[in-house]
C-alpha cells in the first residue's frame, strides 16, 4: 500500500529525537497525501466509534476522545479496571499495519484507535507501561489528518525539558527502550479550532501462555 520504500524514491526514515533514557524515533510523510486522507476518510466510515469512560477515584469520567480496539483474537487488554476484547482486524487497518511493519521491522497484534474530534479532545499525560505491553514496550503511532502536539516529560527529573513533536498527517512516531518507563506522554487540547484527527498506535499485547 505504501509505495515509498522504493531505492529510487527520496524515501524519508524514521529519525531518532535525541533524548535521555528514551528511544523515540519520527518521520513525516510515512503517508503522502492523497493516500493519507483516503485513510483517513476510510477509517473514519468503517469504525464502530465509541466513547469509553475511566473511573478516577471511584468517579466515572467520559475520555475526550473516541476510540476503538482491533488486534488478534487473544491479545485482550485492561485498562482502568476493564478488559477490552479486539475488534477483528479489517482490510484497512491489515494493510496499514503490513506498511508500519515493514517500516520498523517489528511485528504487532492490537491497534488502538483515538478520535481527536476537535481542539476539545486530548489525551492526558500518561505512559503506556501496562502489564500485558510488556517490560519495555514498543509502540508504532500514526497520525492522520489535523496535526495535534504530543508533548513528552521525563517521569522523575525536572531537569530535562520536555519533548514537543507536532505529529503531522501521514506521520510515523515509534516508541521504544525505556519510553514508557520512563517518560510520560499527552496530547493536550488546544484553544484554536481543530479539525479532526485519527491516531493508530500499534502494539504488542503479550499473550499468557
Ligand atoms: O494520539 C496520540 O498521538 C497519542 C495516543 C496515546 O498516547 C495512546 O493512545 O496511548
Ligand atoms: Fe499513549
Amino acid at each position: 500500500m505504501n509505495d515509498s520504500f522504493s531505492l529510487f524514491d527520496d524515501a524519508p526514515a524514521l529519525e531518532p529525537i535525541p533524548m535521555v533514557d528514551a528511544d523515540v524515533r519520527f518521520m513525516h510523510g510515512f503517508y503522502r497525501t492523497p493516500q493519507s486522507q483516503a485513510l483517513m476518510q476510510a477509517l473514519l466510515a468503517e469504525t464502530p466509534w465509541r466513547q469509553e469512560s475511566i473511573v478516577l477515584w471511584e468517579k466515572e469520567y467520559l475520555q475526550p476522545r473516541l476510540s476503538a480496539w482491533y488486534g488478534d483474537a487473544g491479545s485482550v487488554y485492561a485498562y482502568s479496571g476493564k478488559r477490552f476484547h479486539p475488534l477483528p482486524w479489517t482490510d484497512t487497518l491489515l494493510a496499514i499495519k503490513h506498511d508500519v511493519e515493514a517500516a520498523t521491522s517489528q511485528r504487532f497484534n492490537s491497534v488502538l484507535l483515538n478520535l481527536y474530534r476537535d481542539e476539545n479532545d486530548g489525551v492526558g499525560w500518561h505512559s503506556d507501561a501496562e502489564q500485558e505491553l510488556g517490560r519495555l514496550p514498543v509502540i508504532a503511532s500514526l497520525s492522520l489528518g489535523e496535526t495535534r502536539t504530543f508533548r513528552l516529560r521525563h517521569r522523575t527529573r525536572k531537569d530535562i525539558t520536555p519533548v514537543s513533536i507536532e505529529l503531522t498527517d501521514g506521520s510515523l512516531l515509534l516508541m521504544a527502550g525505556e519510553t514508557q518507563r520512563k517518560w510520560q506522554h499527552t496530547i493536550t487540547k488546544e484553544r484554536m479550532p481543530r479539525e479532526a484527527r485519527i491516531n493508530l498506535t500499534f502494539r504488542t499485547i503479550l499473550v499468557p501462555a
